[in-house]
C-alpha cells in the first residue's frame, strides 16, 4: 500500500490570544504611517478613469519617496565627510546605492505599460513632466550637476525653489570628500577647496595624480580608497536609472517630444553624457600594476 502524503502545511493560521486588536487608546500601524494621507493621495485625471494611470501615479510616487531618503541619507554623507566621520558616511552611501539599485529595477513595472494605453490617457498629464521633480534635481544638485538655470521651473513653488537655491549654493558631495582628503594631508590645489560651490563642476587634471596615488598606493587609509568606489558606484547607479527611463521612455512615447517641452528622447540621451565626479573615471586611464 502507499503510504499516505502527510501535509504539515495549513492554509489558516491561528490569530495569537496576545494579538492586539483594539488600537482606540494605542498607536496603530496606520496611524503611525500617516496610511490615510498616503493612500488618499492618488487623484487621475483620466476620464473616463484609464485603468493604467493608477501604475503611473504609483511609479511616480515610490521613486519621489526614495528620493525624499536619497537626498536625507546625501545630506548625513556630506555632514560627516565635513566632521571627518568617514565610516559612517559611507555607511549612509551604502544606503543610497541600495535605494538607487531599487529604483532602477522600478523601471520594469512601468515597463508593463503599452504604448497604446499610455496614449490613452497621456493627454491627461498637461505639461506636467518629471523634468519638474525638485528632488530629482536636488539630488543631481548635491552631486554636482548644478545648473542655475533650472530654478526657473521652480518658481511657482516657493518651498522647492528655496530647497534648490540652497543646494545650488552649498557644497557638493564631492566638494566636502575632497576637503576631507586635505585635511587626511593629501595636496589638493587652494582655489578648488575655496571653489564658488554653485558652479558645476568642471574637469580638473591635478586631482588625477591625486587619485592615483590613492588608488596605487598600499598605505592609502582603506576609508579613504571605499569612498573613491563608492562615489564612482553613486555615479554608475545613477546612469543606470537614466539609461532605463530613456529606454522605459523610447518603447512607450518613441520620438514624441516631450510633455515637459523638451524634444524627448534625444534631450534625455544628452545627460548620459554628464559626469559627477570625472576625475574619478579619468584616473583609471592612468593606473597600472
Ligand atoms: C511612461 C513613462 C515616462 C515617460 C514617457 C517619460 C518621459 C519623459 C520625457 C520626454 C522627459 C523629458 C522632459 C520633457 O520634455 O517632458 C522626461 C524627463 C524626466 N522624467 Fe520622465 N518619463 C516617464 C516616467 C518617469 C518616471 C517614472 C520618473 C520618476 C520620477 C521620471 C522622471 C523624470 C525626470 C527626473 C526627468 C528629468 C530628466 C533630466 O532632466 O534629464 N520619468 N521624462
Ligand atoms: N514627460 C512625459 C510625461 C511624464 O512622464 C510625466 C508626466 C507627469 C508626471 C511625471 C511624468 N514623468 C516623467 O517625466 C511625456 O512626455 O509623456
Amino acid at each position: 500500500m502507499e503510504k499516505p502524503t502527510v501535509h504539515s502545511a495549513q492554509s489558516v493560521r491561528d490569530i495569537e490570544d496576545t494579538v492586539r486588536t483594539d488600537f482606540r487608546h494605542a498607536m496603530s500601524y496606520g496611524g503611525y504611517l500617516d496610511l490615510d494621507h498616503l493612500l488618499s493621495s492618488q487623484h487621475p485625471l483620466s476620464e473616463p478613469e484609464h485603468h493604467d494611470e493608477l501604475l503611473f501615479i504609483i511609479q511616480h510616487q515610490t521613486s519621489e519617496l526614495w528620493l525624499k531618503l536619497v537626498l536625507h541619507e546625501l545630506l548625513e554623507a556630506r555632514r560627516l565627510f565635513d566632521a571627518d566621520n568617514l565610516g559612517k558616511a559611507l555607511k549612509c552611501i551604502a544606503r543610497v546605492k541600495a535605494i538607487q539599485r531599487t529604483m532602477t529595477e522600478q523601471w520594469s513595472v512601468l515597463g508593463t505599460l503599452t504604448p497604446r494605453e499610455y496614449a490613452q490617457f497621456r493627454g491627461f498629464l498637461g505639461s506636467s513632466s518629471g523634468f519638474q521633480s525638485y528632488q530629482y534635481r536636488g539630488v543631481e544638485f548635491l552631486l554636482g550637476n548644478k545648473n542655475r538655470g533650472m530654478l526657473r521651473v521652480f518658481e511657482s513653488e516657493p518651498e522647492a525653489h528655496a530647497l534648490l537655491g540652497k543646494l545650488l549654493e552649498e557644497p557638493t558631495l564631492y566638494d566636502a570628500f575632497l576637503r576631507v582628503l586635505a585635511r587626511a594631508g593629501y595636496d589638493i590645489p587652494s582655489d578648488i577647496l575655496d571653489r564658488d560651490t554653485s558652479e558645476p563642476w568642471t574637469f580638473r587634471k591635478d586631482l588625477v595624480p591625486i587619485f592615483q596615488k590613492i588608488y596605487e598606493s598600499d598605505d592609502t587609509p582603506w576609508g579613504l580608497y571605499e569612498a573613491c568606489e563608492d562615489l564612482v558606484d553613486i555615479e554608475d547607479n545613477f546612469q543606470a536609472w537614466r539609461f532605463r527611463h530613456l529606454r522605459t521612455v523610447q518603447r512607450t512615447i518613441g520620438f514624441k517630444v516631450g510633455t515637459g517641452g523638451s524634444s524627448g528622447v534625444d534631450f534625455l540621451k544628452r545627460a548620459l553624457d554628464l559626469t559627477f565626479f570625472p576625475e574619478l573615471y579619468a584616473v583609471r586611464t592612468e593606473i597600472g600594476n
